[in-house]
């Protein structure tokens, strides 16, 4: 569904993105991990055309993003941190974003309006708003146009427990059908349930980019929290022990 062939990004002399190639196919859930600054909002940011890449190609259903933006109306993102105008109040807010996106969705999808009782704070404008109730309007916007693609960074931070129990569902729920969901979190927890694949990003390169079952024989471990601590703390330990993960990347997945 998307592709990307030899992208690279440079901010001054720290290179972002270090020529990633990679195919992320419809119906996955693809816990994109790595350290900070390791170029993983980088990553997601050109995907979504917000950060213009220095060389290589962005391919959304076989189409060249640098030619055609209109396919950001398939992706649904939930930001880091979400932006807005201070002064609308967030149903001002969500009506401004069905005007922006009329013509272009064709069924909305208000379930996590309903679920985080958004409704009753609908007439609180967006500066006077908590951090979590910022990240639920960010969620709400991110699922409301029911996009086929959705790309969530760090979806649960900042989030009360109950919320983050909410969105989890959610995005188990669209998971199930069939959507590309790409989603990145530092509390693994809170990706044990969602993965199919993991995509492994240190220095704005791919270290490994694998399914959770290769990962789950190649570690012996079942549980994705484990998974991923043993699979870090390798590689932060010991460039050398790398190896039996790099050594494989040369899968489809991965565009070489
Ligand atoms: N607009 C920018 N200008 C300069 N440097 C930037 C810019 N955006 C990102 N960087 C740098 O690029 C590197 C990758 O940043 P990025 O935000 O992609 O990392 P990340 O993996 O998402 O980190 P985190 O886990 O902390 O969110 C970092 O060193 C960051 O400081």
């Amino acid at each position: 569904m998307i592709q990307t062939h030899a992208l690279n990004k440079t901010f001054g002399k720290l290179k972002a993105l270090d020529n990633l190639s990679i195919d992320l196919q419809a119906g996955s859930a693809i816990s994109l991990i790595g350290p900070n600054g390791s170029g993983k909002t980088t990553f997601l940011k050109c995907l979504l055309g917000m950060v213009i890449p220095d060389s290589g190609q962005i391919l959304f259903q076989n189409k060249d993003i640098a030619k055609d933006y209109t396919y950001r109306s398939q992706i649904g993102y939930m930001p880091q941190i979400g932006r807005y105008p201070d002064n609308l109040t967030i149903r001002q807010l969500i009506e401004m974003m069905k005007d922006i996106r009329k013509g272009m969705y064709s069924q909305l999808d208000e379930e996590l309006i309903h679920a985080f009782a958004l409704e009753s704070l609908f007439e609180k404008q967006m500066r006077t708003l908590s951090g979590g109730t910022r990240q639920k309007v960010s969620a709400c916007l991110a699922f409301l146009f029911n996009p086929p693609v959705l790309i969530l960074d760090e979806p649960t931070a900042g989030l009360d427990p109950l919320a983050a129990e909410i969105l989890k569902e959610k995005i188990q729920h669209e998971k199930r059908k069939g959507k590309l969901i790409l989603i990145t979190s530092h509390i693994f927890s809170d990706l044990e349930e969602l993965t199919t694949d993991v995509m492994y990003l240190m220095d704005g390169k791919v270290q490994f980019y694998k399914t959770l079952q290769e990962l789950k024989a190649e570690t012996r471990e079942d549980k994705l929290s484990r998974i991923l601590a043993r699979v870090m703390s390798r590689e932060s330990k010991d460039g050398q022990q790398l190896k039996p993960f790099t050594q494989s990347i040369h899968q489809q997945r991965v565009i070489m």
